[in-house]
């Protein structure tokens, strides 16, 4: 790792980001989808950023995945100026775009890009096997679930052994118990592979199970509200009184920045 500065939990921070902004023009009008955003990750935290339609979490997660540069302010990975995509940085998005003629084993494959040594290989299978799909490796697309395909999407992007795995919805399109399952999955990867997660998310109880911090953020434009510590053993179980406590204070955030456009009285 190179030219690493110090996060403000005093570790070493491998995402720095100062005064990013993002300005769209939308039919001849400027939208701010994002207005100075500071925020500082350290290598294998994990960060769930959680907020409403439209706040600028897939615009700040696609600035750091390098598939959108044209930002103001600074936004540096190990250092340096995101200016692109980079195997040190992989991405989940919502559906799981995975090839449909190709298998599980050669779409995983795929993340490596020219998969030809027998450590690559290793890594392939590795990494087919830490997301539960061995007995699926030969399988194609539409042979698998919805959780079974996002499983093969998160193998392929970890296949190149990347330092930080950005998570855009991962589980949005899944049912409420593969998503809990999934849920889990992720946590045991996060443990194996050491590799930081940003994760983004509309879900309070996922960013609170699985972040080290929630970043908050609010709309129009999207800036970063607040910022929850979750100091919470893991796993974390959802009905103790230390989650709902954490889930509460997020909520509350979400009623504050919500004027009441009226009162009324009984
Ligand atoms: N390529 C683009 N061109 C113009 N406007 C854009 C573009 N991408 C995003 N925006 C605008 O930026 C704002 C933030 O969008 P973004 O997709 O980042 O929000 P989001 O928080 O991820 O929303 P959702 O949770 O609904 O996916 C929106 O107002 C959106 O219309």
């Amino acid at each position: 790792m190179n030219g690493t500065s110090v996060s403000t939990t005093g570790k070493e921070s491998v995402l720095d980001i100062r005064g990013l902004t993002r300005r769209f023009q939308v039919n001849g009008s400027e939208v701010t989808a994002l207005q100075n955003i500071n925020l500082s990750v350290r290598q294998g935290e994990f960060i769930s950023v959680i907020g409403g339609s439209g706040c600028g979490k897939s615009t700040l997660l696609r600035i750091i995945a390098g598939l959108d540069t044209e930002y103001e302010g600074e936004a540096l990975f190990d250092g340096a100026r995101i200016k692109g995509p980079g195997l040190e940085r992989g991405v989940v998005f919502q559906e799981h775009r995975l090839f449909p003629w190709l298998t599980v084993r050669q779409n995983v494959a795929f993340g490596l890009g020219n998969v030809t040594s027998k450590d690559d290989w290793e890594s392939v299978d590795e990494h087919i096997e830490l997301v539960g799909l061995k007995d699926f490796e030969g399988a194609y697309p539409h042979q698998l679930s919805g959780g079974m395909a996002q499983r093969a999407s998160i193998a392929r992007a970890l296949a190149n052994r990347p330092e930080a795995l950005l998570l855009d919805e991962p589980f949005g399109a899944l049912d409420a118990l593969t998503k809990i399952q999934m849920q889990q999955e992720v946590l045991k990867i996060w443990e194996a592979e050491k590799a930081t997660m940003i994760l983004v998310t509309h879900d309070i109880d996922e960013a609170v199970f699985l972040g080290d911090r929630v970043v908050i953020m609010s709309n129009r434009p999207g800036t970063i509200k607040r910022i929850i510590p979750v100091d919470l053993p893991r796993p974390r179980d959802r009905g103790s009184y230390e989650f709902t406590q954490v889930r509460s204070a997020i909520y509350a955030e979400f009623f504050r920045q919500e004027e009441k456009p009226f009162a009324y009285e009984i």
